[in-house]
């Protein structure tokens, strides 16, 4: 499922009515139904309900949608909240069939009436603005929505919550509080940010006939069951361990020893052939304990952490990750760094290894083989010396300005990570709950990165099959045997074996 922004969109739409020909009022008109098919499904045949309608082709689609209704049988009516001068080209005609069908229209944008409206009404139709609204909402549109946020009715917005933006980018602005939002095509950025996505309540999309060749040049898109179960490579029965990746994780200090052992449960759970944790001799009992599968390699120590002046063999490995549990001591910042000029195959760089690289980026650039970080947004902030409000704000555009940059992909963690490709690429990921937003989740991730990136041919496939699988465990737990309060790290690394379960039952 592709993402746009609002400029991509008005493009598709340019292209399907230019290049294909069809007709712009056909695409309002698919739209408009589409919206009320829905719409029916999710009311009752009882229900009162009121379109709000906007000057542009939101309105249109309101107006589509209000005539849709009303000759099926509803109780609808349409509250015009802009001059009837406004009103122009395809909306103004789907404006004219609702009165030629006997459809009752106010024009006002009177608070008071609006309120008296709302109180006798149970479902409100949002289209008053959608992908074409710029800067801070004009009067009266800003009492407006103000109005229909304080009103207990159920709100259903056309396909964006009025005043909230389609693009990252805008750090105020006013919008309606949907309770549900029907996208038309397909769903905007906005809808994968963390300060703009309650705005739109559940939300689905609608087909409304945009040809496949439309999405030719989209390049963002949310990552799938169906891709991930694609995705997944077989194993073979004849495969042996060595087949699965020999994984180096490096990380742990004597104050520090906990997350290392998760990222290699996960590594070791996700279906990695053989892990070595390299530690210092402080961590290694404990890593050892809790990872009896796993190898340990006893790593020069400083003070309790690891030394930087040592030399890894990490030749004998697939690929490679470190950083969890590091510390930040000056002492172990080598380790890091000649890490990233030495290893020639897969790296990823977490936590502590973030903080260490911090000044030496450039050296990506001299890499050849792949490098993977796996920021949250305090450590996407520290690498790109801007304000996690900013990261938030933008988190697409962050991350592939540093993908392409360092050509480094980017797993930028969040509510929705965000992966990025070198090449632009981005992939976001839907699954996943509150109950990740606890120390140590990171770490899992880590480990369930390094063993798809050890598993899959394609490096951006393993990332995005990491962190479908890392929130697809934490879904099916709290769906089943604990809560978003509950669960911990280490419930998500044995749900790792319930997702594996779960996809390959289906068929
Ligand atoms: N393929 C498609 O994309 C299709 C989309 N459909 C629907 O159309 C809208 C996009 O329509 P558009 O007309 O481009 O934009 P809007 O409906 O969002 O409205 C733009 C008007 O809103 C006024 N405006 C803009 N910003 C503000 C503001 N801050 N405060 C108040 N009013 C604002 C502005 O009016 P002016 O007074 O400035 O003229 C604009 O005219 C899309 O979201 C879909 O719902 C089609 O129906 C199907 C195809
Ligand atoms: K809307």
């Amino acid at each position: 499922m592709y993402i746009v922004t609002a400029n991509e969109m008005y493009g598709i739409d340019r292209y399907t009515t230019e290049e294909i020909g069809m007709d712009g009022k056909m695409l309002m008109e698919n739209a408009g139904r589409a919206i009320s098919e829905r719409i029916e499904s999710n009311i009752k045949n009882t229900d009162v309900i009121t379109v709000f309608a906007g000057s542009g082709n939101n309105g249109g689609d309101g107006y589509v949608i209000a005539r849709t209704l009303l000759n099926r049988g509803y109780q609808i009516t349409v509250i015009q909240v802009v001059p009837d001068e406004k009103i122009t080209g395809d909306a103004r005609y789907y404006k004219n069939l609702f009165i030629n069908c006997g459809g009752s229209i106010s024009i006002t944008g009177d608070p008071v009436e609006i309120d008296e409206a709302l109180n006798q009404t149970d479902i409100v139709i949002d289209a008053i603005l959608g992908i074409g609204v710029k800067g801070e909402l004009r009067e009266p549109i800003k009492t407006i929505v103000d109005t229909i946020n304080d009103s207990p009715v159920r709100v259903i917005s056309a396909d964006i919550p009025s005043g909230l933006p389609a693009d990252e980018g805008a750090a105020a602005f006013d919008s309606v509080q949907a309770d549900y939002t029907i996208i038309v095509g397909y769903p905007k950025m906005s809808t994968f940010l963390q300060h703009t996505a309650p705005f739109y309540g559940e939300w689905e999309t609608v087909d409304i006939g945009f040809p496949e060749s439309a999405q030719t040049s989209l390049t963002r898109s949310v990552w799938t069951d169906r891709q991930f179960k694609n995705k997944m490579p077989d194993r073979k029965k004849d495969s042996h361990k060595g087949d699965h990746g020999r994984g180096l994780i490096i990380g742990g200090s004597e104050e520090m020893p906990g997350s290392i052992v998760m990222t290699v449960r996960a590594a070791l759970r996700a279906g990695a052939g053989l892990v070595t944790a390299g530690s210092v001799k402080q961590a290694i009992p404990v890593i050892a304990s809790q990872c009896i599968e796993a190898t340990n390699l006893k790593l020069k120590e400083f003070d309790g952490v690891i030394s930087g002046d040592q030399s890894i063999p990490y030749q004998n490995y697939d690929a490679i990750a470190l950083g969890m549990g590091l510390g930040r001591h000056e002492s172990t910042r080598s380790i890091v760094i000649n890490a990233v000029r030495q290893v020639d195959g897969p790296l990823i760089l977490d936590a502590d290894g973030l903080y260490h690289i911090q000044h030496d980026l450039e050296l990506f650039k001299g890499r050849t083989a792949p490098a993977v970080i796996t920021p949250h947004p305090g450590e996407m902030a520290m690498l790109t010396g801007v304000s996690v409000q900013e990261i938030l704000r933008e988190p697409f555009a962050y991350s592939i300005e540093f993908a392409r940059m360092y050509q480094a992909f980017v797993v930028l963690k969040g509510s929705f990570t965000i992966v990025t490709a070198p090449n632009g690429h981005q992939s976001v990921n839907t699954t996943g709950n509150q109950g990740l937003a606890k120390g140590g989740s990171g770490d899992v991730l880590t480990g369930i990165i390094l063993a798809m990136t050890m598993q899959h041919e394609d490096l951006f496939d393993a990332l995005r099959n990491a962190c479908f699988v890392h929130g697809k465990a934490a879904d099916l737990l709290v769906s089943n045997s604990h809560s978003v309060y509950d669960l911990m790290a280490t419930d998500v690394v044995e749900g790792i074996g319930k997702v594996y379960r779960t996809f390959s039952a289906e068929t």
